[in-house]
């Protein structure tokens, strides 16, 4: 089975990835955006991308496409810790420049504002690629934070370990698919949930209120709220809702019909078991 992931090689998202489908062929993609594309052309089968971290919150990037795409759904999640080392080439002593992805940098914006205040960052399209770009320009003093698989692969030395800011950093990918499918894998499960956007038919007193009392009062437990611009004007926004318990059917049939008998839009996004993977 074809898997395409944000690559290049020794992401963080292929680390998840090479976890979750060990025996495939992983295809790396330089965005979060051609991951979705390549499930929705057909190019891969299912794509693993980043959604939320502990530290830094949602890539709201994987939101707002979770969003635009029709009939890409969601077939499993996993939770991986995430430890970021800082790196730079073999040949170089210093460091003029911190390169990484956004989340990579604010991941670790407290050490970097302890130890290297003045240093230029940038952002770049993921930790591995600033990893490679490092290693392939060393006529440039340029450092970057990735993970120690891609200084291994790259060739880099690492010169700082474990930048994050709190102990604690994990970090939730999710597989993509074009099917309403659950992914069922042998490693630890840790709980079962639905992902839904909601969106309100207009702006009222109390719309979000009856929306989320359809969940309340059939004891529905939401474990996820989180709302993000439409782009359409300040103010508009989606709701990405995660229902925590298990889907009852006719209960959860009766929650969309009311959902829309008071004029919400839903989107149902998938419904998947949650993961564990090692770091
Ligand atoms: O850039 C990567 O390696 C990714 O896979 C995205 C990411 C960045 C930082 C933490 C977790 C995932």
């Amino acid at each position: 089975m074809k898997i395409a992931f944000l690559g290049p090689h020794a992401s963080f998202t292929q680390l998840a990835c090479s976890q979750i489908f060990p025996n495939n062929e992983l295809l790396p993609q330089s965005s979060i955006l051609d991951c979705f594309n390549a499930v929705k052309n057909g190019e891969a089968e299912k794509a693993v991308v980043p959604l939320e971290n502990s530290i830094e919150g949602t890539v709201s990037m994987t939101l707002d496409y979770l969003y635009d795409f029709e009939d890409i759904f969601i077939e499993t999640e996993a939770v991986m810790p995430i430890a970021h080392h800082l790196m730079i080439h073999p040949n170089n002593q210093n460091f003029n420049k911190i390169i990484s992805h956004p989340q990579a940098l604010a991941q670790t914006f407290h050490f970097r504002q302890n130890h290297f205040k003045d240093i230029e960052t940038q952002d770049f399209s993921s930790t591995s690629a600033s990893a490679k770009l490092v290693a392939e320009n060393p006529q440039e003093k340029w450092a970057a934070i990735a993970n120690s698989y891609a200084a291994k692969l790259y060739g880099l030395k690492i010169i700082h370990s474990d930048l994050q800011d709190f102990e604690q950093n994990h970090t939730k990918f999710i597989v993509l698919s074009k099917k309403k499918n659950i992914l069922h894998l042998n490693i630890p499960k840790t709980s079962e949930k639905t992902s839904l956007i909601v969106t309100l038919p207009e702006d009222h007193a109390g719309g979000l209120h009856q929306v989320l009392s359809v969940f309340a009062w059939r004891n529905m437990n939401l474990s996820k709220i989180e709302s993000r611009t439409l782009k359409t004007g300040l103010g508009n926004y989606f709701f990405f809702i995660n229902v925590a318990n298990e889907w009852h059917p006719i209960l959860s049939e009766n929650a969309l019909e009311e959902l829309k008998s008071i004029g919400a839009h839903v989107k149902f996004i998938g419904h998947y078991h949650e993961y564990l993977l090692e770091g």
